[in-house]
């Protein structure tokens, strides 16, 4: 039976209701013909905010505002005066640490614990590590011989791609939209955000980050809406911008892809993921219990690169699904504010549905339910939150739909295996390719393994250790392009050579 870890008789007040406007050219607008949509916390169903709905107009208002501030003062500044700019758009979010908190916390039902050292920090730190690279990576430079004997050089500048189109989820939502708003407006873009219809108001609040530091109107945007037939097609369909990236299911990053076909624009999809844990007998067991509880757990589950694919050798299987049922079952559901909750809800009821339905599915395939599988039993105040238990299977067939389709929640297949061939080629057997955790303390072979396997991401030992220099995404379906570092600078700039004969 899970703990249930809630202040009794909260929530207490009924929560304010927000209006969350578009932001547009540096202002904040409803949309056009007034239309809102609702969002509701998911810790206990309360309706927080009315979010306007952008229209058709507003999102080419929004695109118009970037591209006009390409040719404005943004369009003129130095890159390292830009650098400055976006260290104090990191030093506001510090300043305003407490309100961008609360926000996150509101919309995802997350704890405050997680989003104090993750969301919101990141969010800043995004800022600063891409100022800081623009300001240090050169370009190519060659000399060249001609048959005049005269010679000639080559020099490469960067120059931004325009106005870039930034489609975004809702699983961590500041975090990974500022990871592409940063690095955009680093190398001298404009953006036009649209968060998820789940999570609008980091992104909305971000507004007032930019106006109080002096970022010049219209470099930074955002439009509220749904995907299609709303905000998000409007955006990817609109001819004005220039670039797309995009962060959320493979299906959709599909459907932008083919947006962008339309005037053969650049995309940079960061998409959905299946990841494999592969936890050898030599590895130091605790490290992989407390890792793999992480990278299944975290986030309640809703992480691209957490692990939804766990292989275990045999000789340690039965002590590690004993030890991480044990684990699992200690986590304590519960409100965010309260300091001891360790897993908030799922970003929506509608989300809840899509995981209970892998949780039949499971059952219905075959699987033995190590340890939940269901709704939890929560008090009466949170009853419509998106509540759901931490789920462990075992004994499920690798062709499984539990066990090849991400449900994106926190729920994992354990499964043993034999040897290192067998299970490099079961971590490899699916279409995705985004993150796996290797578990051993033999050198050789975490070097051997992580070779093999495919995934744009490799974690040997820990499981989310970010550097945030390094590249970042996705082989097979679960992504196009790398981001991070340098490798933000190929998508969010062009690359001019400019040769000069002598
Ligand atoms: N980081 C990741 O890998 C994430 C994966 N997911 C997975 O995706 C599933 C669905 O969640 P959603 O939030 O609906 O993800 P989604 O991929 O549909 O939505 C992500 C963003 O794309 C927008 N969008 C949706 N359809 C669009 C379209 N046709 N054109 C332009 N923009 C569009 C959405 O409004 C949202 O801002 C989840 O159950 C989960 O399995 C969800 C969020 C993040
Ligand atoms: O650290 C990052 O930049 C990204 C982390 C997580 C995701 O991309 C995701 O969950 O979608």
């Amino acid at each position: 039976m899970l703990d249930v870890a809630r202040k009794p008789g909260q929530p207490e007040q009924a929560p304010k209701v927000k209006d969350v406007l578009n932001f547009i050219d540096g202002h904040y607008l409803p949309a056009r013909g007034g239309r809102t949509f609702d969002k509701r916390t998911p810790v206990d169903g309360a309706l927080i905010a009315k979010v306007a709905e952008a229209a058709e107009a507003d999102v080419d208002a929004a695109v118009k505002a970037a591209r006009a501030a390409l040719d404005g003062p943004w369009g003129k500044i130095t890159p390292a005066e830009r650098g400055d700019l976006l260290y104090a758009v990191a030093n506001e979010i510090n300043k305003r640490f407490d309100q961008f908190l609360e926000a996150e916390v509101a919309d995802t039902g997350k704890p405050v614990s997680l989003a104090s050292h993750l969301d919101i920090p990141r969010g800043a730190a995004n800022f600063k590590v891409f100022a800081d690279t623009v300001k240090n990576v050169s370009t190519e430079f060659f000399e060249m011989a001609t048959p005049d004997g005269a010679g000639a050089i080559n020099y490469a500048v960067r120059r931004p791609v325009g106005v870039v189109g930034v489609i975004c989820p809702w699983n961590l939502p500041l975090l990974l939209m500022t990871w592409k708003v940063a690095p955009a407006m680093a190398c001298g873009n404009t953006v036009v955000v649209k968060p998820s219809e789940e999570t609008p108001q980091t992104a909305t609040l971000l507004g007032d980050v930019m106006n109080a530091v002096g970022i010049p109107k219209g470099v930074y945007n955002v439009v509220h809406g749904f995907g299609p037939n709303s905000a998000g097609e409007f955006l990817t369909r609109h001819p004005g911008v220039n670039a797309l990236t995009f962060t959320g299911e493979t299906r959709t990053g599909a459907v932008i892809m083919k947006a962008a076909a339309d005037g053969a624009r650049p995309v940079s999809l960061e998409m959905g993921g299946k990841n494999p844990a592969i936890v050898f007998a030599d590895c130091d067991f605790d490290a992989a219990i407390e890792g793999t509880m992480r990278s299944c757990f975290a986030n309640a589950g809703q992480v691209c690169l957490g692990t939804e694919r766990v292989y275990v050798e045999r000789p340690i299987f039965e002590k590690f699904v004993a030890a991480l049922k044990d684990k699992a079952e200690k986590l304590k559901l519960g409100v965010p504010e309260d300091k001891a909750t360790t897993m908030g809800p799922l970003i929506s009821l509608e989300h809840r549905n899509k995981v209970l339905s892998y949780y039949a599915k499971a059952v219905a395939e075959g699987a033995t339910v190590v340890s939940g599988g269901g709704i939890p039993k929560m008090p009466d105040a949170l009853k419509d939150g998106a509540w759901v238990q931490p789920t462990i299977w075992t004994g499920l067939a690798d062709s499984a739909a539990t066990v090849t389709e991400e449900i994106f929640g926190p729920c994992c297949h354990i499964a043993p295996f034999d040897t290192e061939d067998e299970v490099v080629k079961r971590a490899n057997a699916l279409d995705y390719g985004l993150a796996a955790a290797v578990w051993t303390t033999n050198l050789a072979r975490a070097h051997r393994v992580s070779s093999r396997i495919e995934a744009g991401i490799v974690w040997v030992n820990s499981w989310f250790l970010r550097d945030l220099r390094t590249p970042f995404g996705g082989m097979k379906q679960s992504g196009i392009g790398r981001e991070g570092g340098v490798h933000s600078l190929e998508f969010y700039t062009e690359l001019k050579n400019v040769c000069i004969k002598l």
